[in-house]
């Protein structure tokens, strides 16, 4: 194993907290930036991180005060934050990335990385940006200094851009958390590979009331019949999408189960079993939930949006926008910051297929 590429995570949140705990098991010395600086208080003043449940154990990482600290004193950058927050800690690392550095994206949202690629092209730099359809690890920050980690997925899908450097990233992957990873091809690939959006939208929609209320509800138990089955509809429309643009992408039955280890049945009897088993996890407790807040704006429009450019509409991801828009008073499809910033309405369907390979939408100026 190669222990000498040292690894900081942009985030402090329940994932960077989780992989930082993954990286520390398998003899790496992480670090963490917390944008805000609140996400590290405590750690940064001396108390250990302490992770329960899939992954034991209790370390000190190393705290970075600035998005500069974190690019200068590490060659591999793990970007574990909300898609909310993606275009402001890119635009913060950015300016410090280097032709030495590699960047992860996890979980990749809204086709981040081209936004990243074309940042660093502006200066003339490339460097291997991986994007993950989901995380490595599952979990709930508990505190300041604890993370409670729900499970440890057997695979996750990735692709590299551009993509002549994802032998090296793969590599990198699998040298940091195992041989835990699936390549895909292509950006778009893994934007459809993502499920937590479909899989919220129907959670959450059911739930919502439970969220307002702020109760403590088991998320895989009310995984009902009846959300199983809404689960199941969105998931088709998905696949559709990726069956049009010739590519393949796991489906909900694997997802669940390469992710909760449970086997394969009805997604309801899968809930069910992850929640019999303790990795159904507790559902969102508040309305202010990624689950909505991310997850529409970041994960459904893109996949609406995918759906109208190859003629196979996503009726119900379209439906959920515009019934947590109404729910929630806001403009969840005006809301994507980084979609807004590639500007990607200006863009046809091929220049995207282009872009998941090679990062890159428009040329920097003097290309
Ligand atoms: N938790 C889970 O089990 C899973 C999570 N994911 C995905 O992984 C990603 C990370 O999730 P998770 O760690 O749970 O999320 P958290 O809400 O726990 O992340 C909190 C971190 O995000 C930072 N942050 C929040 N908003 C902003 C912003 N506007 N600008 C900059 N930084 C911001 C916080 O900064 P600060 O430190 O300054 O407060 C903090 O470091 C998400 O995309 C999520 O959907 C996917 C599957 C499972
Ligand atoms: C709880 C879990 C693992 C499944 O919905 C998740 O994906 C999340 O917290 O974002």
């Amino acid at each position: 194993m190669d222990v000498s590429k040292t690894t900081g995570l942009a985030g402090a949140g329940s994932i960077a907290f989780g992989t930082a705990a993954l990286l520390h098991e398998a003899g790496h010395n992480p670090m963490l930036w917390s944008p805000s600086g609140a996400g590290t208080a405590e750690l940064a003043a001396g108390a250990p991180l302490t992770a329960k449940g899939a992954v034991e154990t209790e370390f000190h990482p190393r705290i970075a005060d600035s998005a500069a600290m974190l690019a200068r004193e590490n060659e591999v950058l793990i970007v574990a934050l909300p898609g909310y927050g993606h275009k402001t800690v890119l635009d913060a690392l950015a300016p410090h990335i280097g032709p030495h550095h590699q960047v992860i994206i996890s979980s990749h949202a809204s086709l981040g990385a081209v936004y990243l690629t074309q940042l660093l092209a502006e200066r003339g730099i490339s460097v291997p940006v991986t994007a993950w359809g989901t995380t490595i690890c599952t979990g709930r920050r508990q505190s300041g200094t604890e993370v409670q980690v729900n499970t440890v997925r057997s695979r996750v899908d990735l692709c590299t851009v551009p993509v002549e450097r994802s032998d090296e990233a793969l590599e990198l992957c699998r040298d940091l958390f195992g041989d835990r990873f699936q390549p895909r091809d292509g950006l778009l690939a893994i934007s459809l590979s993502n499920l937590n959006p479909q899989n919220h939208m129907g959670i959450a929609l059911a739930n919502i009331t439970r969220m307002e209320r702020g109760e403590t509800w088991s998320q895989g138990q009310n995984v009902t019949p009846a959300v199983g089955r809404l689960l199941e509809r969105l998931d088709l429309e998905r696949l559709s999408i990726a069956r049009a643009l010739d590519l393949e992408v796991r489906t909900i039955f694997e997802h669940f189960h390469l992710s909760f280890h449970v086997p394969v049945a009805s997604i309801s009897e899968m809930n069910q079993q992850m929640h019999a088993q303790g990795n159904g996890g507790t559902g969102p407790a508040t309305a202010d939930s990624r689950y909505v807040t991310e997850d529409v704006p970041y994960g459904l429009v893109l996949t609406a949006e995918l759906g109208r450019l190859v003629g196979r509409p996503a009726i119900l991801h379209e439906a959920g926008i515009r019934i947590f828009s109404a729910m929630y008073g806001r403009d969840f499809a005006a809301e994507n910051e980084i979609l807004a910033a590639l500007d990607l309405n200006r863009f046809t369907l091929d220049d995207l297929k282009r872009a998941a390979r090679t990062g890159l939408l428009r040329q920097p100026a003097g290309a």
